[in-house]
């Protein structure tokens, strides 16, 4: 089958290549041409592993292409997938929904035939059905055009896995029209559904709050532990051996039970955020105030971070060197958006500490949104004459650091573990300070 993909980013190249993967005939879209022609070239634009891989077996069948042209897109395929961002707006809790409105006033105009548009980008509920009004306004095909939304529960670092083999496939249609998109679907992901992934078809609102509401949870559980860590550090607990014994309770489980600086990223943030603006605007304000909650204690964790660091730094980090080891959100990707490292050395540098960041995978965008902090080549190097060292981002490689060797390069042997990644015993039998979030000893 024949399909589009609106917005190459981390989800739509991925969603694209995954698609061709599959089998099908897939273009791609963007608006942003260097993108385009890197992926064109066989690049990933970003850190993703795997998805090179994927991206040139099927450039290189046929399968696969990418253009700017929403002409070219909208003449090859009549299902046209959009998955365009969908960012905090700035000063409000409210998603932008400007990237997904874009994509319709300009494909919209072109569906000359029956055509489907299916949604992938995270959007508040009640987004999708206004989409397909105006879709249908703006296009000849009027009536033949209907809207389905299928929102994606990728992660980043596992993503070309999370694409292929889902937990489950979720399907919003048009509650008046289960027509083309319900049988186009099915045929597109049927391999899929063959493979035994579970296929749920629902309306569009239960698709679109079926996401959110994942999210939500995921943040919830992250912030519940990170709640009980702070009580940990008062009450002489120890916050790992609890999460530890906690998952140990099916009905609980261990996952997003770690602890530490909490969660960022592009997602769980703003989605969080999102969610609690669109139940206020529906007015169910009450529902989710919990969430405000959950974003404090997440925000909280960044704090205490750099609290830990000045009183380690003796009351003030003024003139102190700090290394910081981390940018990116989490391991295995590159993304830096509300990176809790990033946000954390930017915070450090401002009260007066000379921080050197460095990451595997994201030097690049960390330069592009702090060109101001400085940089190291390598993880030891980032280290060199520092006061204290900060590991914020749980990479192998900074789990298999050898703390003598790190020990020689800096000043004076204080490590803080925001992950609890490293193995304590070994820093502190190399003469090191361990200090962690969510214990005292
Ligand atoms: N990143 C993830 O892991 C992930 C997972 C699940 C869902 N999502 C959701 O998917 C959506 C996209 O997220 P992302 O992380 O891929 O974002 P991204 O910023 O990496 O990618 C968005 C892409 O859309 C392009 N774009 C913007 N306007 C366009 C237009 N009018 N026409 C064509 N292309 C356009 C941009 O140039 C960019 O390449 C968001 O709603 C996000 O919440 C993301
Ligand atoms: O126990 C945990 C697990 C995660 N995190 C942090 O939480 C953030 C998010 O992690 P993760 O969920 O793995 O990353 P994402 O790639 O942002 O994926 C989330 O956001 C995507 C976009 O909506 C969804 O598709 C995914 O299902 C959802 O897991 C990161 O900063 C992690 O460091 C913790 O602090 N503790």
């Amino acid at each position: 089958m024949r399909c589009t993909v609106f917005g190459t980013g981390y989800l739509g190249a991925t969603h694209a290549a995954c698609m061709a993967e599959l089998g099908h005939e897939v273009i791609g879209v963007d608006i942003d041409a260097g993108k385009v022609a890197k992926l064109e070239s066989g690049e990933v634009p970003f850190f993703e592993p795997g998805l090179r891989e994927v991206l040139r077996r099927n450039l290189e069948a046929g399968r696969l292409s990418f253009t700017t042209s929403y002409e070219e897109a909208a003449a090859f395929a009549d299902v046209h997938f959009i998955g365009v961002g969908t960012p905090q707006k700035s000063g409000e809790f409210a998603a932008d929904l400007s990237h997904v409105r874009a994509v319709i006033e300009a494909l919209a105009p072109l569906l000359t035939r029956p055509a489907v548009i299916v949604g992938k980008s995270t959007v508040p509920v009640g987004t999708a059905a206004e989409l397909a009004a105006r879709a249908r306004d703006l296009a000849p095909a009027g009536d033949e055009v209907e809207v389905a939304w299928n929102p994606e529960f990728l992660r980043e670092g596992f993503a070309v896995h999370d694409t292929l083999k889902p937990d489950r496939l979720v399907v919003g249609l048009e509650r008046a029209r289960k027509g083309q998109a319900e049988r186009l679907l099915r045929e597109l992901y049927a391999d899929l559904v063959s493979d035994g992934v579970p296929y749920i078809v629902t309306d569009l609102a239960t698709a679109e709050l079926a996401k959110s509401a994942a999210n939500a949870f995921l943040a919830t559980k992250i912030s519940f532990i990170n709640a009980i860590a702070e009580v940990c550090e008062v009450a002489d607990a120890d916050a790992v051996e609890l999460s530890d014994i906690l998952g140990h309770d099916p009905r609980i489980g261990r996952r997003f039970l770690d602890s530490g600086l909490g969660f960022g990223g592009g997602c769980l943030p703003k989605d969080i955020r999102a969610l609690m603006a669109r139940a206020g605007e529906l007015g169910a304000n009450q529902a989710l105030h919990f969430l405000r909650e959950v974003d404090s204690i997440n925000m909280r964790r960044r704090a205490r971070m750099v609290e830990l660091t000045r009183q380690t730094c003796g009351g003030s980090v003024l003139g102190a060197r700090i290394a910081v080891l981390g940018a990116a959100f989490k391991p295995g990707s590159d993304d830096v958006r509300d990176s809790p490292a990033l946000n954390v050395a930017g915070q450090l540098q401002l009260e007066g500490a000379a921080v050197t960041v460095f990451d595997p995978q994201a030097m690049d965008n960390a330069r592009r949104v702090f060109p101001t902090l400085g940089y190291g080549v390598g993880a030891v190097e980032a280290c060199s004459g520092a006061d204290v060292v900060l590991v914020l981002t749980e990479w192998p490689e900074f789990r298999e650091l050898d703390p003598g060797e790190v020990g020689r390069a800096v000043r004076l042997r204080e490590v803080l573990d925001g992950r609890n990644c490293l193995d304590r015993t070994a820093w502190e039998s190399a003469g090191w300070r361990y200090q962690r979030l969510g214990s005292t000893s």
